[in-house]
């Protein structure tokens, strides 16, 4: 990663790219970008134009320079604007988040994802979430959420927190990186809270204080949305929360993130839970059904959520959504870096300084998997760098961290 040449203060750190060979940046687009795409190529019978839209892409992205969206694209001018400065650059040489972004675009455009035709809205990572939600490791999941039936509300709420935080370890896109590995249980164990300040989001949520309108920005779909859903449904059921806003992405993007169509997958897989005996997860797959169907649990899924910018920068009408929160809870790394800004900051800047750009009060939920990270103490991040670990990025530590404006 370089500082990129215009910083937009002499305050800011630098923005990460990726043109720094054996950095995550640079990993992440010369090695998991690629890897991608053979994927996708594998899951689908595709036809011949979509062979060669992904080879073009994979030249592209590895050796050419960035290409503006086809003509006739409905959102041609939308990116038009979003790319301003980037175009005919290396795709190595503008912001990560930016090129990131663009990516999924062009990848979802190369299958005629957005196109009228017979591959219009066919999920192109589709196959891999759906083997997730089926696999036993869910059925597991599940099973053990019938320890939490009938607990009182304070066990509960910390114990569907923690489920929901570590879900965020589920990956699909991390997974590229880690040669399929599921993280094992044992790893879990092992991994560290570099941050937690979750006393200050449950003193905003007191059971039975039923006033609360909370937002979730989701992340991934499968493992990481189903802890989510079971945590929007406490907060229901228990009185914390009054309504629950849950924020999807508008196409399927970063290989797992939820869309709407995985939200319906995650909520049937709760409802059925009862074939594999889990009653408790049977339980709340109805309460979140009939949360939906009296309006308490709304799903959005705004255009931004996969527009290439930090949350500073959010449009208005998003802005005054969150304004209107009495907490707004952010789940993932990619979220995560939005929120505080795609830079090199100091580990030790303040969360809170870098959130004051939240309309309202925020809870980052995430593990660790890119290099970005703000808020830790002197100590903290100390031990960190003395641990040998690759700490920022291997998904092994995680954080709760508040801030947020007025
Ligand atoms: O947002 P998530 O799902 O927690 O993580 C997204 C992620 O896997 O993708 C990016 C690299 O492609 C990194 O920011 C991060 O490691």
């Amino acid at each position: 990663m370089t500082a990129d040449a215009t910083p937009p203060s002499a305050d800011d750190a630098p923005v990460i790219l990726g043109n720094e060979p054996g950095s995550f940046a640079w990993g992440v687009l010369a090695k998991r970008h690629p890897a991608l795409v053979e994927q996708v190529r594998d899951a689908f019978p595709y036809g011949p134009a979509q062979h060669a839209a992904l080879d073009a892409l994979l030249e592209e992205t590895t050796h050419g320079v960035i290409e503006p969206l086809a003509a006739g694209a409905h959102d041609r001018e939308r990116w038009a604007a979003w790319g301003q400065g980037h175009f005919g650059r290396s795709w190595f040489d503008v912001p990560f988040l930016w090129a990131e972004s663009y990516f999924y675009r062009r990848l979802l455009g190369a299958l005629g994802y957005f196109e009228p035709g017979p591959w219009q809205g066919i999920d192109p990572f589709g196959p891999f979430k759906a083997a997730e939600l089926r696999s036993a490791t869910v059925d597991d999941e599940l099973a053990a959420l019938d320890e939490l039936a009938g607990r009182h509300a304070d066990v509960q709420g910390p114990a569907l927190l923690g489920a929901s935080l570590w879900g965020n370890r589920a990956d699909l896109g991390f997974r590229l990186d880690s040669g399929g590995a599921q993280p094992s249980t044992a790893a879990r164990t092992d991994s560290r809270l570099v941050a937690d300040e979750s006393a200050a989001l449950w003193s905003l949520l007191p059971a039975g204080g039923a006033a609360a309108s909370v937002h979730v920005v989701a992340d991934n779909a499968g493992r990481e949305l189903i802890p989510d859903l079971v945590l929007i449904d406490h907060l229901l059921h228990a009185g914390r929360a009054v309504e629950v806003v849950l924020h999807v992405k508008p196409y399927p993007y970063y290989v797992s993130d939820s869309t709407m169509s995985d939200v319906v997958d995650s909520m049937r897989r709760l409802a059925r839970a009862q074939v594999q005996a889990a009653r408790y997860a049977a339980e709340i797959g109805r309460r979140l059904w009939g949360a939906m169907a009296d309006g308490r649990l709304v799903v959005r899924a705004h255009e931004f959520f996969c527009a290439p910018f930090p949350y500073d920068v959010m449009p208005d009408g998003l802005r005054e959504e969150f304004a209107g929160a009495t907490v707004t809870i952010v789940k993932g790394d990619l979220n995560y870096r939005r929120l505080v800004g795609d830079r090199l900051w100091e580990p030790t800047t303040p969360f809170g300084e870098r959130v004051a750009h939240f309309p309202g009060p925020v809870a980052a939920l995430r593990t660790l998997k890119s290099d970005v990270i703000t808020g830790l103490d002197r100590d903290t991040v100390a031990a960190l760098e003395a641990s040998g670990q690759a700490w920022r990025t291997s998904g092994t530590h995680a954080l709760i961290q508040m801030g947020g404006g007025p």
